[in-house]
């Protein structure tokens, strides 16, 4: 089963290119003024262009944006998809992707059985879900805070929900994250940063390299070997 990798909160070319030598399949850039990992979209515009040229889905993340910040993104880097990570209604996700006409990603933020059904109103409006802890106590940011929820409660999603798994994965933990839910793709922010906002493509690396790890052992598991 192929599984999607996006790194998130990614600002230099450095970083890019580690993400995309690792095999990531997005790229995440934050457009959030209060993020550490904030891109003006003039600055994000040639980051996103090298993602591209490498074969990496482009993912533009915003918190209730409104229309004209949109245009402003979509104009300027050219985004493949569109993250949105505040409240937007069911309505706003269809009126974003009918704008644009882009695949939508909507996050939501998980600590309970009863968040999952909020997907519901969502199905045939959003392409996918990006499925994120819940922000910690006096957090300014509704993600990126490397925190984690517990995986378990995915088993009661139904089998075709297409999500990325999120919130506080990173090397050390994601083979457990990918044994309990088996995702179909997930996405990593903190967990590769040497200090808020600043990748560390060592980190990204081993991110990588315990993914295979993990996908590796799970296979040799299902093969009985
Ligand atoms: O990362 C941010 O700073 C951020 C700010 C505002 C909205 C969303 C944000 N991140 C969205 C992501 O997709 C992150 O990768 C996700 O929340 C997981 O972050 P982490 O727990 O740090 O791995």
């Amino acid at each position: 089963m192929s599984l999607d990798i996006k790194i998130c909160g990614l600002s230099t070319p450095d970083a890019i290119d580690a993400a995309a030598a690792g095999g990531a399949s997005h790229a995440g850039f934050i457009f959030f003024e209060r993020s550490p990992r904030n891109v003006a979209p003039d600055a994000a515009a040639p980051l996103a262009a090298r993602a591209k040229a490498a074969g990496v889905v482009t993912v533009a993340v915003t918190v209730d944006a409104d229309d004209a910040m949109l245009d402003r993104i979509v104009r300027t880097v050219r985004p493949d998809m569109l993250q949105l990570h505040g409240s937007e209604s069911p309505e706003r996700v269809a009126a974003v992707r009918a704008r644009h006409g882009l695949p939508v990603m909507k996050a939501f933020a998980i600590s309970g059985r009863d968040d999952l059904k909020k997907l519901d109103a969502y199905r045939g409006v959003a392409d996918r879900f990006l499925l994120d802890a819940n922000p910690p106590k006096g957090s300014d940011l509704p993600g990126g805070n490397g925190v984690s929820f517990d995986w378990s409660l995915l088993a009661s999603l139904d089998a075709d929900t297409d999500y990325m798994l999120s919130g506080g994965l990173d090397a050390g933990n994601v083979g457990e994250a990918l044994g309990i839910a088996g995702p179909p793709g997930i996405d990593v922010s903190s967990g590769v940063e040497s200090a808020p906002g600043i990748k560390d493509a060592g980190l990204i690396e081993a991110f990588f390299l315990a993914v295979a790890e993990a996908r590796e052992q799970r296979q040799t598991a299902a093969l009985g070997v």
